[in-house]
């Protein structure tokens, strides 16, 4: 058994989480998978050969675990109803975990087959556009609050790959901003560095001119000038990942000082090959030594056949977290989140009742 599956049923932290870098289209489950593939008509492998065809169970790169997603997403892209079922049972999942507010991120182009160049996943021309998926995923998400009451909010993401689809991209984080959308990412293959890639600089500049919050998959597997370009250039308020930034001290310090939040996923970050396989030596040591600001987060759950608890195990098995840390790792996502003033306080309200905090005034 790989180790984060360990003891997987005992939640290690069972108090309110906050999540804020998932993949929507890396959480779905397998389950749903082929029941969609059933009703569709779509011949996929079984059960078990295609949990295998999903998952990476050992270290391997970001290109090969990227490749993971071209064994399923054809079945739930340009379909309705499976779109807006995977925002429902993804919020209902979360619930379950004892996550009550969370940031899932998606590409809406990747789940659509009409209105995008090219079609992904080998799709016929449909008609359901990346306008669609979102209004479909926003749906999916306020049901399924109003049945597990966790809140669910969207991040879209532009595609380093696509440059032609970002400007889409902050156009439906404004249409939708108060319909569930709190801000835009950069995710995908970061080796291809944005300096050569104006659309998402275009992106990202209307974001900041249209107050849209912005956070960027940077320092992953790429350098820490990725890590600086996000932050100089793109403006990002989050950082995804971010592990790499410990290999440039100068630009470490300054983003500590700054107080810059990183998105952390101890699980996902050994089986992408981004991080070494020894989690006693993770770069997440570090930022905790450091008492800095940074959450902990799936990713990537259906490929790493993970839950939330897997990555708390993690922490606390190989890098001596304490109650206390895990508290303030879940205050300090609260406060990094991208809800408005009043929202915020509120969670945050939540979790200091929850954590026995309201009278304490040291966070
Ligand atoms: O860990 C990741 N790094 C970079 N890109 C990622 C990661 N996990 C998922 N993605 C990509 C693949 C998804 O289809 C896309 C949008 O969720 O984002």
């Amino acid at each position: 058994m790989a180790e984060h599956c360990e003891n997987n049923g005992k939640p290690v932290f069972d108090k309110p989480k906050v999540e804020l870098h998932v993949h929507l289209d890396g959480a779905i489950r397998i389950e749903t998978i082929l029941d969609v593939a059933k009703r569709r008509g779509i011949t996929l492998p079984v059960c078990d050969e295609m949990r295998n065809l999903c998952t990476v169970a050992e270290p391997s790169s970001l290109t090969e675990f990227l490749g993971k997603f071209n064994h399923y997403m054809h079945v739930i892209a340009g379909d309705r109803k499976a779109i807006k079922r995977i925002a429902y049972e993804f919020v209902e999942t979360k619930a379950k975990e004892g996550v009550i507010y969370v940031e899932a991120r998606y590409s809406p182009h990747f789940l659509a087959n009409s209105g995008v160049d090219p079609i992904p996943w080998n799709q016929e021309q449909g008609d359901i556009t990346p306008d669609e998926v979102v209004h479909l995923v926003n749906q999916g998400f306020s049901e399924g609050e109003k049945a597990f009451k966790t809140k669910a909010r969207s991040i879209l993401c532009c595609m380093r790959h696509e440059p032609r689809w970002s400007m889409d991209v902050v156009e439906l984080c404004k249409k939708y901003r108060k319909d569930g959308v709190v801000a835009i990412d950069l995710a995908g293959d970061e080796s291809m560095k944005c300096e050569s890639y104006p659309g998402h600089k275009k992106a990202f500049e209307e974001a900041v001119k249209s107050y849209v919050h912005r956070t960027v998959h940077a320092g992953e597997v790429g350098a820490p000038s990725v890590v600086k370009e996000a932050v100089d250039v793109l403006k990002a308020e989050r950082i995804g990942h971010g592990y790499n930034t410990l290999k440039d001290e100068a630009l470490y310090r300054k983003l500590l000082q700054d107080n810059m939040h990183f998105e952390m996923c101890p699980v996902s970050s050994k089986l992408t090959g981004a991080c070494g396989p020894d989690f006693t030596k993770h770069p997440l040591i570090r930022f905790k030594q450091d008492k800095a600001n940074y959450s902990l987060n799936t990713d990537d759950p259906l490929i790493f056949n993970s839950t939330l608890n897997s990555d708390y195990q993690v922490a606390q098995k190989y890098m001596d977290f304490t109650e206390e840390e895990f508290k303030r790792v879940n205050i300090n996502a609260a406060k990094s989140s991208f809800l408005p003033a009043k929202e915020k306080e509120e969670l945050l309200y939540q979790l200091y009742e929850a954590y026995g905090m309201l009278n304490d005034t040291s966070f």
